[in-house]
């Protein structure tokens, strides 16, 4: 192992915003809207350092935040806060990933192998050895869906063979294949490492931890437990699954619901907090700390760090393009639009657009004859919200009505046009 750095994460934290209906999700985007929605940290400020030539294991039971983690570590996603630097090319093989199943082996290996910065001459001399590796024969010009876990997984860690990354992340992909393979890429994977590779390896088989790992990393529940090497890391994770297997059941879903509730109720102050706790027990003088700014920042999420001026430009911008689709595509006027700008984004869900796509390919308003009726208009209810309920044209209810706006007062007598005989 050599001394030079592959990968530094520095309080790392990924967030999920638990939004369920679309509405929810658009309001996150605002911040401003989106701050009664539910958060889920997945990762709760990780730090660690990864060397040249160096094979880290993960470990943690199911949902610790060991794909979430790698995943950033791989760049397919980002951080919330904190600061992840990669230094050199990457290349994940997780079961499936990166993948499209409609498309065949053999054009999913020219996919990735671009995507990985290989030319087209380069990929076409090493495809036949690609092949080869995966043992895939004649299946190489199937559709990948029609793949079992275990084939998409010899795939994906023949590409990566042959994809000369600096740092491979093994996400359990040799939890599934035929043990002859598995032998065959741990075997690959050494030879990885002797080159200088930083290796990521996650796998639930303490056997294969302990025969590839040098360093072990346990999640637990979004955060680092432990950091060390395997023989000292190994043995306590192991204590921990015998005495939670041993718990029964209520005990064991009081113990995920009580960690899972601190994942969404953790927040970025209180990991600054923890962070200074620990300098100060450290014995570090905190004082001492002179760049304060970069200090804050690394606790500061991502799209916070914006500028305000950047801000309002893009909330901005993002408000004109919401009205000017509402007043294209579903015909709403300027004072429909201010008089209730919540149509903004209520319009935009999808049964209310394609309900609207409907109407508007099937029949042009004018075919249609009308008989009448009466409804009383709810709380809460605008002109679009009756439109969608009776699958009547919004221009047809404005004129029957002889109404300017869609804004609706609870109590209002409406005149619903129902579509009768011609
Ligand atoms: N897009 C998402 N939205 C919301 N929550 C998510 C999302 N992706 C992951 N999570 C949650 O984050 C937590 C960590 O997931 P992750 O897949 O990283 O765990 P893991 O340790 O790899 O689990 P496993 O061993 O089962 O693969 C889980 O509780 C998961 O439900």
């Amino acid at each position: 192992m050599d001394n030079k750095i592959t990968v530094s994460a520095n309080h790392v934290t990924k967030k999920f915003d638990l939004a369920e209906r679309q509405s929810d999700k658009v309001k996150v985007i605002f911040k401003f809207w989106g701050r009664g929605i539910p958060n889920f940290w997945a990762v709760k400020g990780v730090s660690f350092t990864a060397h040249a030539g160096e094979t880290i294991g993960i470990i943690g039971t199911n949902g610790s935040g060991k794909s979430t983690l790698l995943e950033m570590v791989a760049g397919l996603s980002q951080p919330t806060s904190g600061e992840m630097t990669i230094n050199g090319s990457t290349s994940i093989i997780a079961i499936g990933a990166g993948m499209r199943p409609q498309l065949t082996g053999r054009a999913n290996i020219k996919l990735k192998a671009l995507m990985q910065g290989m030319s087209e001459k380069e990929i076409d001399r090493k495809m036949d050895s690609i092949i080869e590796f995966s043992e895939l024969g004649d299946f190489i010009d199937q559709p990948v869906k029609n793949y079992s876990s275990g084939m998409k997984s010899k795939l994906g860690f023949a590409i990566s063979v042959y994809s000369d990354a600096d740092i491979i992340i093994i996400d359990e992909a040799l939890s599934v294949g035929d043990p002859t393979f598995t032998e065959k890429s741990l075997e690959r994977t050494r030879r990885f490492k002797k080159e200088g590779k930083t290796i990521f390896f996650v796998t639930h088989s303490s056997a294969q931890m302990r025969k590839m790992a040098d360093r072990v990393i346990w999640m637990h529940y979004g955060s680092v437990r432990m950091d060390g090497p395997i023989d000292e890391v190994l043995p306590k994770y192991d204590h921990f699954l015998k005495r939670f297997n041993q718990f029964s059941e209520p005990e064991r879903l009081a113990y995920q619901k009580h960690y899972k509730n601190a994942q969404k109720d953790f927040n970025l102050n209180r990991l600054r907090q923890l962070e200074y706790n620990r300098h100060i027990l450290d014995g570090d003088d905190m004082n001492a700390v002179t760049d304060k700014r970069a200090w804050t920042h690394s606790f500061t999420e991502d799209d916070e760090k914006m500028g305000i001026i950047s801000k309002i430009f893009l909330i901005v911008i993002s408000i004109l393009t919401l009205i000017t689709i509402d007043k294209n595509i579903l015909n709403m006027s300027w004072t429909g639009v201010l008089n209730n700008p919540r149509h903004l984004i209520t319009n935009l869900t999808p049964s209310k657009l394609s309900a609207l796509e409907k109407r508007h390919s099937n029949k042009s308003t004018n075919d249609i004859v009308y008989n009448q009726n009466k409804y009383k208009v709810p709380e809460n209810t605008s002109l679009y919200d009756v439109s969608s309920e009776f699958n009547v044209p919004i221009d047809k209810l404005m004129q029957v009505n002889h109404k300017s706006t869609t804004v609706l007062n609870p109590g209002d007598i409406l005149i619903i046009p129902i579509e009768g005989e011609k």
